[in-house]
């Protein structure tokens, strides 16, 4: 298993120069050395070190040796994913400038799954290079898969053998995902019987699983689960003779519901599906397949499948409506002005609504469309604002609502308001207990119950801290924002479930003038 701070075999080596020399300055900058301090325990030059940092010098492995030896750490690592990565956040530091919101990880893992209905070539432009994204790749490689990496590019080339090798599948990489549950939906076109490890992802408490297989059961799919693995048998006597009622609307469920129904050559109706923008851009993929999806975008998909498919395709996953939340959250905590690129607005609009209700002033560009062809962005320029609590509470809704995934950056939105915030998670079991962690940073949240918090705002005096990231994604980055504002210096240890959701997201920041630091221990 490889980690962001590894290297990869596909990456050009100017690519790998100039991460090589991210961490070598990473490093030196953790044990406080200058490079001329550098330079001399090396016996080199200080321009040798910041060349080697800029990426524009060859570096070779006994010199990495040394690097590693004199900054006690190695700079250059086997894949170790006992090892974890941490920040050092400098914070009380204002942003400026422009972002682009990158594609989304719940769209780009939807369409790595769908890439297996396709017996032909797929291929996924700008697909976010996560973690998670590097999990499910890992999985699709053991069990035979190609993908391989466009040069200079984000784009994922997906090319399936004749035959998966389900026995070989890497379930270490399986594991950390909860995305593996949506292998059911295109497997039980391939096999009679199959089994896959039982799913990671997010510790948020428990996550149901019988309404994928309620749905996929109306495709002949049993499932028993026995000691950690889904075990799966798929009677080919039985089809969908009526609609699909999906007994949540939830996305992943919808989108195995999809999945089955894609290579099943009949109609099938789905009801209660979720219309969020992840299914979104999964059914504008399955038309590129040449499945027929009517009603993309309501809580009623009716599917005309297709028994086979071999096509060779292209497809760009739409932009993160999440990364746009959490990139104007640091706007907000920061108080800055930035301009954040391609946001998708659709799935931002009540989020916005609330913000404006808040006190929050921001302007909006003309509208454009997303190369997926379909979806609305906007460009969103932060105003410093002065904000006061909402009225009601917030809590989240499946689309349309106040996006689940979007809820956590209210509470750090909140405790930047006058006046007292209820947050009510109802979705998840675990996930409003990550956000007492604001506490340590100076915010006044009460856990009222496992599903609600009460904040009281605004934050008197933001403080830096080391914290733990929480094992939950959103909550991790509410925390890391939440650093941002705080002035001194904070440490966030092990946030690998940032990575899995996220691309680049601390230079990135730091592009806009964020002081975040990657190291490990
Ligand atoms: C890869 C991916 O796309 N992941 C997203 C997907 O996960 P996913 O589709 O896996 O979400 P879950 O199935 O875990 O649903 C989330 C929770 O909401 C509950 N629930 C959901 C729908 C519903 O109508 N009623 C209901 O009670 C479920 O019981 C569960 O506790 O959707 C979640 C909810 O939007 C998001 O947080 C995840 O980021
Ligand atoms: C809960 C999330 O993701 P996952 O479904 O991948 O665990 C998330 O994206 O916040």
């Amino acid at each position: 298993m490889t980690d962001t701070l590894t290297t990869t075999a596909s990456e050009t080596t100017a690519q790998t120069l100039s991460r090589i020399g991210g961490l070598v300055r990473d490093a030196r900058m953790h044990k406080k050395l200058t490079q001329a301090e550098l330079a001399e325990a090396l016996q080199t030059s200080q321009s040798a070190i910041a060349r080697i940092e800029q990426g524009k010098q060859n570096v070779s492995l006994e010199m990495l040796t040394r690097i590693s030896e004199a900054l006690d750490t190695d700079v250059v690592g086997l894949p170790d994913p006992n090892r974890p990565i941490n920040l050092r956040i400098t914070g009380g530091r204002q942003l400026s400038g422009t972002i682009n919101v990158r594609s989304s990880k719940n769209a780009g893992v939807a369409c790595l799954c769908a890439a297996l209905l396709n017996k032909g070539k797929t291929t996924l432009r700008s697909l976010a290079r996560i973690e998670e994204v590097n999990r499910i790749t890992e999985v699709l490689n053991s069990i035979g898969v190609k993908t391989r990496w466009l040069p200079d590019s984000s784009d994922l080339e997906i090319t399936p053998p004749a035959r998966l090798d389900l026995d070989a599948m890497d379930e270490a990489a399986a594991r950390r995902t909860r995305t593996i549950l949506m292998f059911l939906g295109p497997l039980l076109h391939e096999f009679d019987e199959f089994k896959l490890p039982m799913q990671g992802g997010c510790d948020l408490g428990e996550r149901t699983v019988e309404p994928h297989l309620h749905a996929l059961r109306s495709f002949g799919l049993n499932v028993h689960a026995t000691s950690g693995y889904y075990n799966a048998e798929v009677d080919r006597a039985v089809h969908p003779t009526k609609p699909i009622i999906l007994i949540e609307r939830g996305d992943t469920v919808t989108e195995n519901a999809l999945f089955a129904a894609a290579r099943y050559p009949g109609t099938t109706i789905i009801r209660n599906a979720s219309p969020n923008y992840m299914v979104q851009d999964l059914c504008y993929f399955l038309r590129e397949l040449g499945v027929e999806v009517d009603g993309i975008g309501s809580t009623t998909l009716t599917v005309r499948g297709v028994e086979e498919i071999d096509v060779d395709i292209e497809y760009s996953p739409s932009e993160d409506p999440i990364e746009a939340m959490s990139l104007l959250t640091a706007a907000i905590v920061t108080d800055s002005v930035i301009t954040i690129r391609r946001v998708p607005i659709e799935f931002m609009e009540i989020e916005l609504t609330i913000l404006a209700d808040m006190g929050l002033k921001y302007q909006i560009s003309e509208e454009y469309t997303s190369a997926n062809g379909a979806t609305r962005l906007v460009d969103l320029t932060t105003v410093p604002s002065t904000l006061t609590a909402p009225k009601d509470k917030i809590h989240p809704m499946p689309f349309p609502g106040v996006n689940i995934d979007n809820l956590p950056f209210f509470a750090v939105i909140a405790a930047m308001a006058e006046g007292e915030t209820l947050i009510h998670d109802w979705v998840y079991e675990n996930r409003a207990i990550y956000l007492t962690e604001l506490n340590t940073l100076g915010a006044s949240v009460r856990l009222m119950d496992p599903h609600k918090v009460l904040i009281n705002g605004p934050t008197p005096k933001w403080r830096s801290a080391e914290i733990m990231c929480p094992p939950a994604l959103r909550p991790g980055v509410v925390i890391l924002l939440a650093m941002l504002a705080a002035p001194g210096e904070s440490v966030l240890r092990n946030i690998y479930v940032i990575n899995r959701g996220y691309e680049e997201l601390f230079s990135r920041l730091n592009e806009l003038g964020a002081d975040i630091q990657a190291f490990r221990d």
